[in-house]
C-alpha cells in the first residue's frame, strides 16, 4: 500500500513569519558542502559562534554527528548518501520553520541531491556555500586521518578518491578555504546574510 495515504497536515497557529518577529531575524539554511578536510565542519561552528553571539538563533547539523544517531542505519554508497541529504533536508526544514538558522555540514557530494533539498525550502532560504579545497590540500591537513586510511584502501568509497565529488555549478557563496582564514570566512558568510537581510 502507498504511504501517506491516510495523513492530514494540521497547521500552526503560529506561523514561520511570527517566529522571525519574535527572534528579530529571519530563518535559512547555509548548506556547507566540499570534501572531506575542506573546512565544513570548522566554519559552520565558528559562524553558529559568531551567530550565537550576537543573540542569533542558529544550530549546526554535522555529518560525523548525525550519523552517529538519526542515520546510523547509513553506509556511503550512493543510495544512502542520497537518503542521508533527504533527511538532513527535512530536518533542515523543520528547524526553518521553528524560525532558526541552520548550519549543516555535510560532503553530500552528489548535485542531484543537493537540487532535492534546494528545492525543499523558498529560493532565499537556501544558500548553498561551496568549500572550494584542492584535494591536495584536503589530504594534507587530514584531521581525522581518513584519507591516510582511504589510500590504503581500507575506507571504501572514499570521497575524492574511490567515490566522485560533483562541485556545485551556482553556489550562492564560494569559500577558497586553502586562501582565506577562518575569520575572514566567517566575515564573508555574515556580510552575505546582512546583504540579503537575513539577519
Ligand atoms: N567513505 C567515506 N566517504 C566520505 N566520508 C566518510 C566515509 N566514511 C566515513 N566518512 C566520515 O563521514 C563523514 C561524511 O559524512 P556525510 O554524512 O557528510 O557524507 S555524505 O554527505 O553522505 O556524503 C566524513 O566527515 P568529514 O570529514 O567532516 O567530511 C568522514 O568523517
Ligand atoms: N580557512 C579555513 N577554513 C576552514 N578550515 C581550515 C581553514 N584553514 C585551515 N583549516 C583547517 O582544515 C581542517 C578542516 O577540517 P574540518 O572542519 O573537519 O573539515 P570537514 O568538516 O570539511 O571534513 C581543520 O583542521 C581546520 O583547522
Amino acid at each position: 500500500m502507498k504511504k501517506g495515504n491516510h495523513l492530514t497536515w494540521h497547521h500552526s497557529s503560529v506561523t514561520k513569519k511570527n517566529r522571525h518577529l519574535l527572534n528579530g531575524h529571519k530563518s535559512c539554511v547555509l548548506w556547507f558542502t566540499g570534501l572531506s578536510g575542506s573546512g565544513k565542519s570548522t566554519l559552520a561552528t565558528a559562524v553558529d559562534h559568531a551567530l550565537f553571539q550576537t543573540g542569533l538563533r542558529s544550530y549546526v547539523l554535522d555529518g560525523d554527528n548525525i550519523r552517529h544517531g538519526l542515520n546510523s542505519d547509513l553506509s556511503f554508497d550512493a543510495a544512502d548518501r542520497k537518503e542521508n541529504i533527504r533527511r538532513i533536508g527535512e530536518v533542515a526544514k523543520l528547524f526553518v520553520d521553528s524560525g532558526q538558522i541552520v548550519l549543516s555540514a555535510f560532503i553530500s557530494p552528489f548535485r542531484e541531491d543537493r537540487k532535492l533539498v534546494r528545492d525543499m525550502f523558498e529560493a532565499e532560504e537556501f544558500i548553498e556555500i561551496f568549500l572550494k579545497c584542492p584535494i591536495q590540500v584536503c589530504e594534507n591537513r587530514d584531521p581525522k586521518g581518513l584519507y591516510k586510511k582511504a589510500r590504503k584502501g581500507e575506507i571504501p568509497e572514499f570521497t575524492g578518491i574511490s567515490s566522485p565529488y560533483e562541485m556545485p555549478s551556482r553556489p550562492e557563496i564560494v569559500i577558497e578555504t586553502d586562501n582565506m582564514t577562518i575569520e575572514e570566512s566567517v566575515e564573508k558568510i555574515t556580510a552575505y546574510l546582512k546583504d540579503k537581510k537575513i539577519l
